[in-house]
């Protein structure tokens, strides 16, 4: 089967700072990958590479190929058919995503209807109202016809994270890109958005990137990952076979303290 995303010995840098050093990435059609790395070590930027987003001041060498088409030197008009179709991304933080001005329903209306017209359907409204409360009835905010009128300052971080993913969701990519999207919520609501995105995946046969620090979280959703380390992949497997015998020193020290992590918490009265 071929490759949904293949990036090919991907190399980032600015003028002059080397920030990525030949990245090999590949995510079959309904694959879910996890890529892992301290703080630093370059994986949004391979994320943002994967879609064209990359800032101005950094040049890509290598290759991309998302949905079979080239992204590295793709033209904004290239790369606007491949985004939300093919790949859409979830921020860590979920204001990013959202206009502070409008209210939630008509955020999650725009992709729905983009989405619509691209497969040549034009909503009408009624339909359209319809479509956003079933969006949010999918990704379980509660209260959806309150929360469609609220504005995004009125929900919480964990119901504004579930807004973002609603409107990734809306544009029905083909590989979901989850960027740390539970880093900037308390544990409770991060174990919540982990089975939300853990069940929308399965359900809709999407493929996953699913970017994070913690290797604890990434294991219990992907099937692979990808250990990035100052900008170079130091280690790549299955996760259970990754998690179970890290042959990196790095891999190991994740492990090692993930493992530390787990025997505390199980010592604490
Ligand atoms: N526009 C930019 N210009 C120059 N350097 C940049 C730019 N954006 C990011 N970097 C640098 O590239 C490196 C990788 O950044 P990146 O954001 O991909 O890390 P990360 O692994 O996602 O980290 P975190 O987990 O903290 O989000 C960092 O050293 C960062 O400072």
């Amino acid at each position: 089967m071929s490759a949904l995303l293949d990036i090919k010995q991907l190399s980032l840098h600015t003028e002059n700072v080397r920030l990525l050093y030949g990245v090999d990435l590949t995510i079959a059609p309904g694959e879910r990958v996890g890529l892992i790395g301290e703080s630093g070590s370059g994986k949004s930027l391979t994320a943002m590479a994967a879609t064209g987003l990359l800032p101005t001041n950094i040049r890509a060498s290598g290759s991309i190929t998302l949905a079979g088409r080239p992204v590295i030197d793709a033209s904004e008009h290239q790369l606007n058919l491949l985004r939300g179709s093919a790949a859409a991304v979830v921020f860590q933080e979920p204001l990013t995503a959202l206009d502070p001005l409008m209210r939630i329903g008509r955020q999650i209306a725009e992709p729905l209807r983009r989405r619509a017209a691209r497969d040549g359907q034009r909503l009408s409204g009624t339909e359209l109202d319809a479509a956003v409360l079933a969006m949010m009835g999918d990704v379980a905010l509660p209260d959806p016809e309150r929360i469609a009128r609220a504005y995004p300052h009125e929900i919480s971080g964990g119901q504004r994270q579930r807004v973002a993913i609603a409107m990734a969701l809306a544009c029905k990519p083909s590989l979901l890109i989850a960027d740390e999207p539970t880093t900037a919520l308390d544990v409770t609501t991060q174990a919540e958005i982990l089975c939300l995105l853990d069940r929308l995946v399965r359900e809709r046969n999407m493929a996953l990137l699913f970017i994070s620090h913690d290797l604890p979280v990434v294991a219990g959703i992907v099937d692979r990952v990808v250990v990035l380390r100052q900008g170079e992949v130091v280690e790549a497997g299955p996760v259970h076979q990754v998690f179970a015998h890290p042959q990196h020193a790095y891999t190991q020290s994740l492990v090692a303290a993930a493992h530390a992590f787990d025997t505390a918490l199980g010592a604490a009265p």
